[in-house]
């Protein structure tokens, strides 16, 4: 347990401000990037709890080059074996770019800076950074020197610098340019930085301007002082120093305050043209100031910071790998959760942002202007950075609907009406709420899907749309006579009730008020709409119509039923714009209908009640003697089913046989569109495959076809295909052998899929008999395709 003071005035000192008349860096405005030096090599590497190794220091080197770094500090050579041999090995094996300078650090100490000239020999373009601390405390304390003995040690070690360097740049043909750091410069009496530095150029002696300028670098080795102090001290240095023009004054600010990013900026703002940094603010203590926090400061102002960090993850996964120190998830730009919005306002704010922007952007793009990024809470497109937009909307129990809604619209390309988007925010509430915990996308796509029986066969309801048929007939109201008469309309469809399909039908003033009325009709199910709407997705043949709706109970009074409180919500998706309607009638009715039971279906065969699928397979099979496949069954049932609406569900056995005849031509006396005269096969012995050549009656004329195919049915599919247009496929066949020895015949099941110019695909069944089994297999298929509108037939 520490003890803080109760007056801490007894312990510390505030810093002293200077007086500087007319500062001028409060009403500067950046204009370009710094140069940038990265000391992650050294500054960085120093302060680590494990230096890195050769291999991780030239993996970070790689890096840094690919970011744009033109300068960077890559060692203390004299420090250690490992960091000489780093700076040998680039030297060596050719790493450096000719446009990159590399750095290096020593302090004023004449062996060190001799092994640091050993180190750089054969390098290009050479930065020797020379410091000594310059601050009274480090004079008094560290080195016991007055402050004419500190000018004297930075001059006496520059001189020698500077013989060394013309030395190797004869010997090496190296371009040296010097660095001189008075360390400590933020807490040095101002005055006396400008005067050690003046003796340093004096000794120099080669300072000029362009890339000869002399490097006075600046730190604040520990941060003492507020940004703006920091900001008055290098204005005051740049404003105080001679021949400014052939100096870079560069900054090296630390964080110790949590203000190194403030003072860099402000001491740019007040002449400063360089700053030394690292990625993501490693460094001694608190560390360096973040590189990539100050060059996205610039970018967001709209300034090339000559800095490319558009694969930003992957920087952080070498960074971190190398320095073993992970980035904070709020860390400014790079942190895991900076382009992350939980909050239901900020979610709101942004997914409409998102909307405005869009439509801004194809305003700008017609008039040629830029697209000017401008969204609540996003300082920064997190696409410039390689982030992706799904990482900025996340949900908690924090959450509102439009983060929901944006998360929706984003995967399933839905876009819910508002209230659509209240009540699934309800739904989404509930789960966080119980769950404690937030709520991916997989999460809330599926609690989607779950809600609204969205999404094909795995997410359907009790109730499920198979197939159906909206057709348009005049109004009966004696009332409705005049040319403005209305039409109604007719929904007759199958849909799956609880695993069974029924067919139901109903009328209305469209086809969503007939099926509603359909479902009152036949299931019980009474509701009313309150809402609807829908939207394009996509466009052109891939256009799909998502529907939304909400359903209300109906009651006799429909003014009543309107301002119910309890509602539900449904979703269709469809390329056709009426089936879409229907799908989400139903989303919302699965809903609505909860576990309700609902009526059994009315279908009674002869004076049996409650009879099914079974019970009619059952019936064929006792009236002729032949067992429907499955899916015929299935097929079957609807017929029935669709034949019986009028008799409120009830068929003799005797009209149920002569259904089943007619429908499939088994049996029938009559002709159907397609008639087999009579055939001949014959089997090619190279390929094994059957030719056909078919005679037969079409719509009463006889032709002639043939095909080939790999048995007889297929062979007749071929021949068939002569005769229409489209496409028919054979989707299901079976036989069976009705009745003994010489009085067997072969009874025939095809079921028949026709597609034409990708129009919605029928399918039909037809059923064939006869003694020669391939003859009634034939008389199958063309049964079936008789049952089908086939287009081009006549
Ligand atoms: C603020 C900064 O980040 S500055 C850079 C700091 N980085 C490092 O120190 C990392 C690399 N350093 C090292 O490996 C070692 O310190 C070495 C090899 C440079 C020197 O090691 P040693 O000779 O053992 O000295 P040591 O580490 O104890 O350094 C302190 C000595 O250097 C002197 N010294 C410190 N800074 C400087 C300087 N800039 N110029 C000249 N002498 C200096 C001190 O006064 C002290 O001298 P003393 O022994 O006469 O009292
Ligand atoms: C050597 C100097 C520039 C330094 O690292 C510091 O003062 O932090």
């Amino acid at each position: 347990m520490g003890c803080m003071l109760i007056d801490p005035s007894q312990k510390y000192k505030p810093y002293t401000p200077l007086q500087l008349e007319n500062r001028k860096w409060p009403t500067c405005t950046f204009k370009k990037a710094p140069i940038w030096l990265s000391t992650d090599l050294r500054d960085g590497n120093q302060a680590l709890v494990n230096p890195m190794t050769a291999d991780q220091k030239l993996t970070f080197f790689r890096l840094l080059v690919k970011c744009g770094f033109k300068e960077i500090e890559i060692a203390y050579p004299a420090a250690s074996d490992t960091d000489f041999s780093f700076v040998r090995y680039l030297i060596e094996n050719d790493e450096i770019p000719d446009d990159v300078w590399i750095q290096v650090l020593t302090p004023a100490r004449e062996d060190l800076i001799r092994r640091t000239f050993e180190s750089v020999a054969g390098a290009k373009h050479v930065i020797i950074h020379m410091y000594n601390a310059t601050c009274a405390l480090f004079r008094e304390v560290v080195f016991h020197n007055s402050t004419e003995q500190t000018i004297d040690l930075a001059a006496r070690h520059t001189a020698l610098i500077r013989d060394l360097s013309n030395e190797y740049a004869a010997s090496h043909g190296t371009r040296f340019r010097y660095e001189y750091s008075p360390e400590t410069f933020s807490q040095t009496e101002v005055e006396f930085s400008v005067a050690i530095c003046d003796a340093v150029k004096a000794a120099w002696g080669k300072a000029d301007i362009g890339d000869d300028r002399i490097i006075f670098n600046l730190p604040a080795t520990v941060e003492i002082a507020p940004p703006n102090h920091y900001a008055d001290q290098i204005e005051y240095f740049c404003t105080h120093i001679s021949e400014r023009e052939k100096i870079v004054v560069s900054l090296h600010p630390h964080n110790d305050r949590g203000t190194g990013i403030a003072a860099a900026e402000l001491a740019v703002l007040a002449g400063a043209d360089r700053i030394e940094g690292c990625l993501f603010g490693n460094g001694e203590r608190t560390g360096n100031v973040d590189i990539v926090n100050l060059a996205l400061n610039l970018y967001t102002q709209g300034i090339k910071p000559h800095l490319d960090f558009s694969d930003l993850q992957g920087i952080i996964e070498i960074v971190t790998q190398c320095n073993d120190l992970p980035v904070h998830p709020r860390h400014p730009y790079a942190g895991e959760l900076v382009f992350t919005a939980f909050s239901g306002s900020h979610q709101d704010a942004i997914k409409k942002g998102f909307e405005e922007q869009k439509e801004r952007h194809a305003r700008n793009s017609a008039n040629s202007e830029p697209p000017i990024w401008s969204m609540p809470y996003l300082p920064i497109d997190p696409a410039d950075l390689g982030c992706t937009y799904e990482a900025v909307i996340r949900v908690n129990s924090q959450s509102g609907k439009g983060g929901i809604a944006y998360l929706v619209k984003q995967h399933l390309l839905l876009d819910p009406p508002r209230k659509m988007q209240i009540s699934f925010y309800q739904v989404i509430q509930a789960i966080a709420d119980r769950e404690a915990r937030e709520m991916t996308v997989d999460d809330i796509t599926t609690a989607f899907r779950q809600t609204y029986h969205f999404g094909g066969p795995k997410y359907e309801g009790r109730l499920a749309l198979k197939s159906f048929n909206v057709t348009t007939e005049p109004s009966s109201d004696p009332l409705d006579q005049d040319e403005a008469r209305d039409e109604r309309r007719r929904f007759d469809g199958t849909i799956l009730v609880d695993g069974v399909l029924r067919v139901i039908r109903g009328d209305g003033n469209g086809p969503i008020s007939a099926l509603l009325h359909a479902l009152h009709t036949h299931l019980d199910i009474n509701f009313t709409v309150r809402e609807y709407t829908e939207h394009t997705i996509g466009d052109g043949h891939n256009a799909k119509a998502a529907s939304y709706i909400e359903l209300v109970a109906g009651t006799d009074g429909v003014k009543d039923a309107r301002n119910s409180s309890q509602s539900w919500w449904g979703v269709g998706l469809d390329s056709d714009i009426t089936a879409s309607g229907l799908r989400a009638v139903l989303s919302a009715v699965n809903g609505g209908i909860g576990d309700r039971v609902l009526p059994e279906l009315k279908l009674n065969l002869g004076l049996d009640s409650a009879s099914g699928q079974a019970d009619i397979a059952d019936a064929i099979v006792n009236s002729l003697g032949i067992q429907l496949p499955r899916r015929l069954q299935a097929s079957f049932f609807e017929v029935v089913q669709r034949a019986t609406l009028k008799s409120d569900g009830w068929i003799s056995h005797d009209n149920l046989t002569q259904l089943f005849k007619e429908t499939y031509g088994y049996e029938v006396q009559r002709s159907s569109f397609f008639e087999l005269l009579s055939f001949t096969l014959e089997k090619s012995i190279d390929s094994g495959r059957r030719k056909l050549a078919l005679e037969m009656l079409v719509n009463g004329e006889v032709r002639h076809a043939t095909g080939e195919g790999n048995g007889p049915l297929s062979a007749a599919v071929a021949a068939l295909h002569s005769q229409i247009q489209g496409v028919l496929t054979i989707r299901e066949y079976t036989e069976h052998a009705v009745g003994e020895g010489t009085e067997v015949t072969a009874v025939s099941f095809v079921e028949l899929v026709y597609e034409v110019n990708q129009a919605k695909k029928q399918a039909a069944w037809g059923v064939g008999s006869d003694s020669d089994i391939t003859a009634s297999g034939l008389k199958a298929v063309l049964k079936a395709a008789s049952s089908l509108d086939i287009f081009g037939a006549a």
